[in-house]
């Protein structure tokens, strides 16, 4: 997917305005970090987003969307529901193909998680649901992924390596994050948003922390 124009982006809750208007263009290749203080519209935004770009992207929300009843590997195979046939989705419910069972296998090894495999979402800590969430992402394998807060729930190190791999994975992304620095370090164009609009759109070499801090 080459770049996209976004315009006329607005949201209101309660006849209360959250977003916008307001209008974003995303280059090809744009690795978009959405900063603001909670309650600034970075979710709202991101939603927005989604409902524009839906089937070309991969969708990490902020409560994650996960089956609490399905196993792992199926909440991950619902990255690609829609493109398979309902005979195809029905027969992998109950019995999932092994060409499946091995790619969801790889993609869980490479964030720790094999030995959960076949474990109900529900029986999963905080970090292991947003890795699932993240699997699931990876395994849509759109052109654009759209995360809110993908890893808010990781130690350190394994927050570096999830955003390393977001960062290898999708040539164009935006994803909401508190963390300032994981901003800088794994974005090239910093947005931010305040009341609703951007009050910031700068390429992140040109920015240090402290420039992003009067957003808050
Ligand atoms: N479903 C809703 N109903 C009513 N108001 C909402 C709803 N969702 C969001 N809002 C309001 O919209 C504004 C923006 O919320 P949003 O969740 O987009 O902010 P955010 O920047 O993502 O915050 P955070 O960093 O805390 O996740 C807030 O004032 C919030 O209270």
């Amino acid at each position: 997917m080459s770049g996209f124009d976004l315009s006329g982006l607005t949201a209101s809750f309660s006849g209360k305005r959250v977003i916008g208007p307001l209008s974003l263009h995303v280059n090809p290749g744009d690795k978009i970090a959405l900063v603001g203080k909670s309650g600034a519209g970075k979710s709202t935004l991101i939603r927005l987003i989604h409902e524009r770009v839906n089937r070309n992207s991969s969708l990490i929300p902020q409560d994650l969307g996960l089956v609490n009843a399905l196993s792992v590997f199926h909440n991950v195979f619902m990255g690609q529901l829609d493109r398979h046939s309902t005979w195809y989705n029905t027969v992998t419910l109950a019995r999932p193909f092994s060409k499946d069972r091995a790619e969801v296998h790889t993609l869980l090894q490479s964030l720790g998680m094999t030995e959960k495999l076949w474990t109900p979402a529900a029986s999963l800590s905080g970090g292991q649901r947003q890795r699932v969430a993240i699997a699931r992402a990876l395994y849509r394998n759109a052109p654009v992924l759209l995360a809110d807060e993908p890893v808010s729930a990781l130690d350190g190190p394994m927050a570096n390596s999830v955003m390393t791999y977001l960062r290898d994975r999708f040539s164009t992304s935006i994803i909401a994050l508190h963390d300032v620095e994981l901003a800088l370090n794994y974005c090239t164009r910093i947005v931010g948003i305040y009341d609703g609009q951007i009050a910031l759109d700068q390429p992140s070499e040109n920015l240090a922390a402290s420039d992003i801090m009067s957003l808050y």
